[in-house]
């Protein structure tokens, strides 16, 4: 296993590519990828044993100059500064790319919460808060789910926000629903995915969703939801794999069964009855048409990007590709739609629950879904242009779209 990269760098080679391509001077590209602000907060909580713990946790404010700053909230035992950092900056790059009024940020807490209780959790959460709460808010940076966070943390959020600084909802999205979240905010990160893979897999290499096999590392928020929308749209999901186990089934997995099981299993698809268990290993190497890393970072490098079969890779995780795996994909043709592009369909609903919330309105499914896919696919095509326009791949297509707009932004407001 390749040691693990500093996530930041990647980001930034990956920005080097597009910059170049817009022959962007070394003062912009210094502007552009330095964030604004970052905190490292400490957090002692007395733990359900009766215990003191000394949690750290991060959250940084990469650019705001588009609008509020906007990223989820991860806890997971790998964060680190640098990878927030990281993320913060896909953020300032995903929210461009869609054309959304926000700008990029990210938070992360390194804790383990499968070993901890609600109420640990709970805690840990209100202690973020109430550390961070005067660099947040509805015009300042707004928060949102990530890995092993949900709706219930963004409660808590919104309940610890609110102490301090009275009721506003629109300071946090991917809420309930009874508190504010918007219909459709918690499938539409998995739900974009499937509808940037359809767009990929039928409008650009023009074959048929129907009976298209697909292969999923995670079955969360993202790639739970992604597997269902694209066996609604005639996919076949035939292996999955998660930090419990993997599983497969080449005729396709049922999918409402496996999330059934994931519910009763703590998250997990190991032990499904409906397929064979396999070792997440060989997870890269499955026959497919089309792969979906929807869990961590970095998990597409030099080892395992020789092994990817498919001619397609939807990134709905975020920075899962190094530069590495970038350079192997591009030399064996493969097509790749990177994740500010491919996961932004969860940014693009957490902006209409910020509206919706601001404005004090209740928009049904429907209209939410119909919105969300009528900028994603216009997001799809104006890369696709800049794919032809110079030659390069979609994440540099992406990224040349991103830049360029985050650079004139910061001209009209006289930087
Ligand atoms: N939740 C959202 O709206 C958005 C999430 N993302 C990205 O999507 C990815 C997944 O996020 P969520 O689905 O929200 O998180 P989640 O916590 O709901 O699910 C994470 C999934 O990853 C799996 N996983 C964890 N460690 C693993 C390992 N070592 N090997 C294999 N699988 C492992 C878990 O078992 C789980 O299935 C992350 O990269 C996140 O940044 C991107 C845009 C928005
Ligand atoms: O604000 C949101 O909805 C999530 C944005 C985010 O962190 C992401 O897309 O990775």
């Amino acid at each position: 296993m390749t040691a693990r990269p500093n996530l930041f760098e990647n980001v930034n080679r990956q920005f080097d590519e597009a910059a170049d391509l817009l022959g962007f001077s070394q003062e912009i590209r210094e502007l552009l990828k330095t964030p604004y602000r970052e905190i490292t907060v400490t957090m002692p909580i007395r733990m359900d044993d009766g215990n003191l713990r000394v949690f750290r946790g991060y959250r940084v404010q990469h650019n705001g100059v588009r609008g509020p700053q906007k990223g989820g909230l991860r806890y997971h035992p790998g964060v680190d500064l640098d990878e927030i950092r990281a993320l913060a900056s896909l953020n300032t790059w995903k929210t461009a790319v869609v054309n959304i009024p926000f700008g990029g940020a990210k938070g992360g807490v390194q804790c383990d919460p499968a070993k901890m209780s609600q109420h640990e959790l709970e805690m840990l959460t209100r202690r973020y808060i109430s550390k961070l709460s005067m660099v947040l808010g509805p015009t300042r940076d707004v928060l949102a789910p990530d890995i092993n966070t949900n709706a219930q943390t963004m409660a808590w959020v919104l309940d610890e926000y609110g102490r301090k600084n009275g009721y506003q909802p629109a300071c946090v999205t991917g809420k309930p629903l009874e508190l504010g979240g918007s219909q459709g905010r918690e499938a539409a990160t998995g739900r974009g995915v499937a509808l940037v893979a359809r767009e990929a897999w039928e409008g650009v290499l023009g074959h048929a969703m129907k009976d298209a096999r697909v292969v999923l590392q995670g079955f969360g928020n993202v790639g739970g939801h992604a597997a269902h929308f694209l066996s609604e749209l005639g996919a076949r999901v035939v292996a999955v794999a998660d930090v419990g186990g993997a599983v497969r089934r080449a005729g396709g997995l049922d999918v409402p069964a496996l999330t059934a099981h994931a519910r009763q299993r703590g998250g997990t698809v190991a032990g499904f009855p409906g397929g064979e268990a396999f070792d997440p290993v060989e997870l890269w190497s499955q026959d497919c048409d089309i792969l979906i890393p929807a869990a961590l970072c970095a998990v597409l490098d030099g080892d395992t990007a020789p092994l990817v079969r498919a001619p397609l890779v939807v990134e709905g995780a975020n920075a899962p590709t190094t530069p590495e795996a970038d350079r192997i994909f591009r030399e064996r043709g493969l097509l790749l739609v990177p994740d500010i592009l491919a996961s932004a369909g969860g940014v693009i609903v957490s902006y209409f629950e910020w509206v919706q919330n601001l404005q004090q309105q209740f928009w049904d499914e429907a209209e939410v879904f119909e919105k969300e896919e009528r900028i994603l696919v216009q997001a799809f095509r104006e890369v696709q242009a800049k794919v032809q326009e110079h030659g390069c791949t979609w994440r540099t297509a992406a990224l040349v779209l991103a830049l360029d707009r985050v650079k004139t932004a910061n001209e009209l407001r006289g930087w």
